[in-house]
């Protein structure tokens, strides 16, 4: 029997708690849905179907014996294949953790499950989540659902696009960069990238990790905000996590403006370089929050063309000193008869990275280097700081900065591809990275859709640790039609 559609989820767990409809008809819908899709769409890479199925029926006697239930009962969540679940292979969509299993569970995770939210699968992604199309995955490209000729947006690319064709209530992904909001944009959806530190990265694989977060993508602002109050807060097993109390922002969603000034990035309305929709998108948004009698002021951020570089740099470092692990000894892959143990090294990092990890590994190692460190590398820190102050205090300024998550829509698949023109790829990523530079939080709410219906994504920023305004605000403007 089809599932009824279930517009919040507050509705699902009201039916899930009455017993209207059982976790295991839940479960049964999206495993039809992920069998009839996923052949075409590929954004799972492994599908849970009896654990899911398990969790699915411990629930539902607990239901039926009037027990009490978690927080997430009846919610099916995807995570994105960086993230470690017990038992279950982990391979960060590379050929290098081939066969590798999950030795523990990391904290986010273990919290939904401390909540009887049902983990489905895991998903597909660029490799070690360096990409912004989902086109660097050792599993194949994801299908974008509004237009399956098109990429989805990366890194969690099939983590967007399981929840875009209703194979999974939500997923969890991992933004450093974009990876969150910026294919949540490509796919109609909310992305939330929190405060860096908000969310505990034990059982997260470390790419950049002065940049990682761990963040949401969900349908609509509510089941963002439950999310992140789930998962955030201290974890002994994360020294870098931020011990500040968690607010209940599910709770706190109703939007009061009063007082509130806002920012929007003024080339969002005018740069060539933003698709006309997009800008137009902007437009009625800013008009119509300034009707509603804000103030909205358009501003400049004169670092902004150094943000992209200063990212790259620092994050390839990072993750040229955090893949070393990979070297056939203790994970994954292994080269097979190599005659000495340096060979084996070469050969198996040979055989086992993808392109753009291999190019983001030699220029990381490059910027590193003694000769080039001075140059690179800590020019590229005291840039950083910069930027992260500037970012601070417009944040002080005004409540919120708006501006497009990305400067087009989902483009075609090959056509930035980051075999034919890495840089382009780079450049696509010019307002999403702000966020984890400044180590700020950021979201992408639906703001409507192009002349070729393609999603539209607004992304709205605030200060370190501002996620309950941050969210009621998106929570308010989701509600409006323009
Ligand atoms: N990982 C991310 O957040 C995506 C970004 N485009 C990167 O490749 O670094």
């Amino acid at each position: 029997m089809a599932l009824k559609t279930y517009h919040s989820f507050r509705e699902l767990q009201a039916d899930v708690q009455s017993g209207v409809v059982s976790c295991e008809e839940i479960v049964g819908h999206y495993l039809r849905n992920i069998e009839e899709k996923n052949k075409t769409l590929n954004a799972f890479v492994e599908v849970y179907t009896d654990f899911a199925l398990a969790q699915a029926q411990a629930l539902d006697a607990r239901i039926k014996a009037g027990e009490p239930v978690g927080r997430l009962a009846g919610m099916v969540i995807g995570i994105k294949d960086v993230l470690c679940l017990k038992d279950f292979g982990l391979q960060g969509s590379s050929k290098i953790l081939d066969k590798f299993k999950s030795q523990f569970t990391g904290t986010a995770i273990q919290r939904l499950l401390d909540e009887d939210a049902i983990i489905i699968g895991r998903q597909n992604c660029d490799e070690f989540a360096m990409g912004s199309s989902n086109e660097n995955s050792a599993f194949g490209v994801v299908r974008n659902a509004a237009d399956t000729t098109r990429v989805p947006g990366g890194s969690s690319g099939g983590s967007a696009v399981a929840v875009q064709a209703d194979m999974c209530w939500a997923s969890i992904g991992s933004d450093t960069g974009g990876s969150v909001r910026q294919p949540a944009s490509f796919c109609g959806l909310v992305g939330l990238k929190p405060t860096y530190s908000r969310i505990s990265r034990y059982g997260l694989i470390a790419y950049a990790s002065s940049f990682d977060c761990i963040g949401p993508i969900t349908r609509n602002v509510p089941d963002a905000a439950l999310l992140l109050e789930v998962m955030a807060g201290a974890d002994d097993f994360d020294s870098t996590v931020s011990q500040k109390p968690v607010p209940a922002y599910s709770q706190q969603l109703a939007w009061n403006g009063a007082g509130k000034k806002i920012a929007y990035l003024r080339e969002s309305l005018e740069s060539e370089a933003i698709a006309p929709a997009i800008r137009e998108s902007m437009k009625k948004r800013v008009e119509f929050l300034k009707q509603q009698g804000y103030t909205v002021e358009g501003v400049e951020f004169p670092l902004l063309e150094y943000i992209l570089p200063t990212y790259y740099i620092l994050t390839m470092a990072e993750a040229s000193a955090n893949l070393s692990r990979y070297d056939g000894v203790r994970y994954g892959h292994r080269t097979e008869n190599a005659p000495d143990l340096e060979t084996m090294y070469k050969r198996t990092r040979a055989e086992g990275f993808g392109r753009e990890v291999k190019r983001r590994i030699m220029l990381g190692t490059f910027v590193l280097s003694a000769s080039y460190y001075d140059a690179y590398f800590t020019k590229a820190q005291r840039v950083r700081r910069l930027i992260k102050e500037k970012t601070e205090s417009l944040l002080t300024e005004y409540d919120f900065l708006l501006m497009p998550t990305s400067p087009t829509t989902a483009f075609k698949i090959g056509e930035n591809s980051a075999e034919s023109d890495p840089l382009a790829m780079f450049l696509a990523d010019i307002y999403s990275v702000q966020a984890n530079v400044a180590g700020v939080t950021g979201i992408s709410i639906p703001a409507g859709n192009d002349e070729q219906n393609l999603p539209i994504g607004l992304q709205i920023m605030a200060n370190a640790f501002r996620e309950t305004d941050l969210l009621a605000f998106s929570n308010y403007l989701e509600q409006q039609t323009f």
